[in-house]
């Protein structure tokens, strides 16, 4: 007979993740699903569930890795907040099963998950996509996934100045307190992204908040909200002027308003990249559309686990 489920909970998950063991698996996950092949990996966009009474969505995320014996499901809760709400953008929870048994192995926290893997995904595609010797980074968002991003990127690349964005002032200055690096807190989009050479933009915006008439030529830009396809981060000059790659095609296309409305088309996905079967136009502004996948979480709540369990048989 099957045992309970492991009930990891969100400060176990904060303690067993690492960027340094999360990134170089996330790069071959992203290789192998580029590869489409099913006999490996099995990845559908996922499902969205409207939750129209509270302005959000429930999004169901398979993934199977047979290979590597890895089924998942992360249920994922989002949300168009009105400004100035409390209440959070995403909540999720990851589901680990048996993949011969069917039983679940493990119910995990999913929002450390969340912030980390995207993060760690925008982090792979800076390190593919932006420009050697990048100097300046600027962050649009000063939330949850505003600080994983500070974290990664900062942890990864060495930039000579940070510089955060949020709608009020005070924000971006607890953003920059609570951080110990030194971070610029601006008052405007502009003055934060003219001259960086990569902007992350982590904000709940459904409207452009980034144009493409300040990004410097050749910037990397890492658009990590707006996953509806009527939403929107970035404008249409930015969209059209940009190299555009994408964590998985289908999903840009069937969830980007950044990419649906504009019209741009996705030039690769980053796996293509990982696997040389497409270039890395580092010397041309590039946009990365991340919607987030599926086989991200899957990737991810096998590593907490098997490290929880680790720990868990020392004991
Ligand atoms: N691509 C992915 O894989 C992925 C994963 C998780 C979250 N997301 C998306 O990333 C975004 C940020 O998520 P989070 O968890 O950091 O949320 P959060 O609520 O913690 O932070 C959101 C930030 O956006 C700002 N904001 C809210 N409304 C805005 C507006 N109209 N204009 C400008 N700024 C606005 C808030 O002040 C805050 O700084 C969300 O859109 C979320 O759906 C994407
Ligand atoms: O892949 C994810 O986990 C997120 C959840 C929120 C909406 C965008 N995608």
């Amino acid at each position: 007979m099957a045992t309970p489920p492991a009930i990891i909970w969100k400060d176990a998950v904060e303690r067993l993740l690492r960027y340094r063991e999360l990134i170089p698996r996330l790069e071959v996950a992203l290789g192998k699903f580029s590869r489409r092949d099913s006999a490996e990996l099995i990845q559908p966009v996922r499902t969205t569930v409207p939750l129209q009474k509270y302005n959000g969505f429930l999004g169901l995320m398979p993934a199977y890795m047979e290979n590597d014996g890895v089924l998942s499901t992360k249920f994922v809760c989002f949300y168009k907040r009105e400004d100035g709400s409390t209440l959070p953008a995403t909540q999720a929870t990851v589901v680990l099963l048996d993949p011969e048994y069917g039983n679940v192995k493990a119910v995990m926290d999913g929002e450390v998950i969340t912030d980390m893997r995207t993060a760690a995904v925008s982090a792979i595609s800076a390190k593919l996509l932006m420009r050697p010797g990048a100097e300046v980074l600027a962050i649009l968002g000063t939330g949850r996934q505003a600080l994983s991003h500070y974290n990664v990127f900062t942890e990864m690349f060495s930039f000579k100045e940070v510089r955060v964005w949020s709608r009020t002032k005070e924000k971006a200055e607890r953003f920059r307190d609570s951080v110990s690096g030194p971070v610029t807190a601006c008052v405007s989009v502009e003055e934060a992204v003219r001259g960086a050479d990569a902007i992350v933009t982590v904000t709940r915006c459904t409207e452009p908040v980034l144009f493409g008439q300040w990004v410097k030529a050749g910037a990397h830009v890492a658009a990590v909200g707006a996953c509806r396809p009527n939403w929107r981060e970035l404008d249409d000059v930015l969209m059209k002027e940009a190299v555009v790659y994408a964590d998985s095609r289908e999903g840009a296309m069937a969830e980007s308003g950044d990419i649906v409305l504009s019209g741009a088309e996705v030039f690769a996905e980053l796996g293509d990249v990982i696997n040389g079967t497409k270039p890395a136009h580092r010397e041309k502004t590039t946009v990365f559309k991340s919607l987030g996948m599926g086989v991200q979480d899957a990737v991810s709540a096998k590593l907490v686990f098997d490290q929880w369990k680790a720990g868990h048989s020392q004991l």
